[in-house]
This record gives structure tokens, sequence and C-alpha cells, in this order.
């Protein structure tokens, strides 16, 4: 099984590669993007002997840039090089840190996706917000394979809900209650997850979002973040992965 997991910023990429055994191999696709790859122990996670039994799974790691267009960018150009050497990934992941809604999903959890939806792509009216699915075109949500979503939070303990993508991070108690009245279910926000679905829906490839919480959503607060936390918790998850690929086969 072969893995691409999108991240924004490298410091994401490595709390991802760092589950893993050994230093990463490096490898160069078109438009300056560089994969991490990686092949994490079998389920259990972490090992760093020789007598490592091989996980379930290559990884490849790309820190792709912040917020849906360049997660988009960076996910369909690591998709398109690998279809043109033949090859095709089996899943895409969108991971990373992202802010929790209160009370589901305290600071320092870990949230996978059951629904990856486009919190701002539509038209603002005079009676609200219309998404651009209601104004006739496009897509503005997309549902992981339900048995994945649940091996995953069965093996890593990540709590199910919807993880929104928007452009700006909310920074007021008004728009958290707005998100959290159009998306009732929300448990998370961040800045790419629907770009990278959106590349991997292109290219036929099922895609899971992974984000642990390093602040609340709502009023900004730069102090409360508790990044070196999230990254901490986001290594966790990835040592825990193998443990729910390896109960299926390819998704
Ligand atoms: O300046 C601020 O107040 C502020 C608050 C939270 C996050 C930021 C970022 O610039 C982080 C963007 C980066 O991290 C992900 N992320 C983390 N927390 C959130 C959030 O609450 N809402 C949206 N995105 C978040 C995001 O995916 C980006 O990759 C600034």
């Amino acid at each position: 099984m072969h893995i691409l997991v999108v991240t924004a910023v490298p410091a994401e990429r490595d709390a991802v590669t760092a589950a893993t055994a050994g230093r990463p191999e490096r490898i160069s696709v078109p438009g300056g993007f560089e994969l991490h790859r990686t092949r994490p122990a079998a389920a259990g996670g972490m090992s760093d002997g020789p007598d490592a039994a091989e996980g379930p799974y290559v990884l490849d790691a790309l820190a792709a840039g912040v917020g849906p267009a360049a997660a988009a960018a960076g996910a369909a150009t690591a998709l398109t090089a690998a279809a043109l050497g033949g090859h095709r990934y089996d899943l895409v992941v969108s991971a990373g840190i992202g802010g929790g809604f209160a009370p589901g999903a305290p600071v320092g959890s870990l949230v996978v996706a059951e629904e990856i939806a486009a919190a701002d792509l539509g038209a603002e009216t005079p009676d609200g917000f219309v998404p651009v699915t209601a104004l006739g075109f496009g897509t503005d949500a997309h549902r992981p394979p339900e048995e994945l979503v649940a091996a995953v939070a069965a093996a890593t303990g990540a709590l199910p809900g919807t993880v929104l993508t928007g452009s700006t991070v909310t920074g007021s108690a008004a728009r958290a209650k707005e998100l959290l009245a159009r998306h009732p279910r929300a448990l998370a926000e961040a800045m790419e997850g629907f770009g990278v679905a959106e590349a991997a829906a292109a290219h036929g490839v099922p895609v899971l979002e992974l984000r642990t919480i390093s602040n609340p959503v709502g009023p900004r607060d730069r102090a409360a973040w508790r990044i070196g936390e999230a990254l901490a918790a986001l290594t966790a998850a990835f040592a825990d992965l193998p443990r729910a690929l390896s109960s299926r086969s390819t998704p």
C-alpha cells in the first residue's frame, strides 16, 4: 500500500515521518516539491532495529504549503507525477495541526474527518451564506471511506467528526458559532483538507484527514496555541496508523 500524506509546513511533515524508523529518502517532484519517503514499521508503530518488521505501507510525506490552493497544487502534482511514472497511490491523507471546536475537540486531541467540508466556498447573500452546491455548481464536501475512518478512530483514539477547511483562521466567537450552526458535526478547522481532497478525488484515490488540535476555534489568542503538543500528538497518531491499515486491504 502506498500512501501520500500532505501537510502544510515542514514541521508537520517531520512530525509524521518521526513515527517511522530511519531517515526519509528524499524524492524531487516537478514544481519544486519534495517527497519524504519512509516505510513505517508493522502495527505497533515506531521501530528502529534491524529486525523491525516491515510495515503495511510506504509513506510519502509532502509539505505543500498553507491553505487549500497550495495543498491542492502539491497533492495534485504528487499524484500526477506518480501517474506519469505508471504508479498510483492507494490513499491520500491531509494531516497537520488544527483548531478544535469546544467542547468536542480539546487542545491535544486528535480528530479524523468523517466529512471534509469547505467552510467558505460559496456566496454571501442578504439571507446568509449560500454554499457553492446550492448555487448549482461545484462540490463543497468530501466523505472519506466510512470503514477506514472507523478503523483509524479505533486504532488511534481519534474523534470522528466534520473537519472544516477555510482560507481564514477563525478569530471570533461569533464566527465559530456561525460555522457550528452550518456544520453541527464540526470538530476541527484547518486550511488544507478540502484542497487535498479535491486533488485526491480528481485522481480517484480515497482521502482521509487527520488533525491534532493546537488551539481552540474562537477568539484569537496566540498565547493559547500548543503547537509542540499538537505535533507530538501527530507523531503518536502516525505511529498507531499501521494498526488501522493492516486490518484492511486496499481501501
Ligand atoms: O494568527 C492567529 O491567530 C492564528 C491562529 C491559529 C492558527 C494560525 C495559523 O496561521 C496556523 C495555520 C496553519 O495551521 C493550521 N491551523 C491551526 N489552527 C488552526 C485554526 O484554528 N484554524 C485554521 N487553521 C488552523 C492550518 O491548517 C494552517 O496550516 C494563526
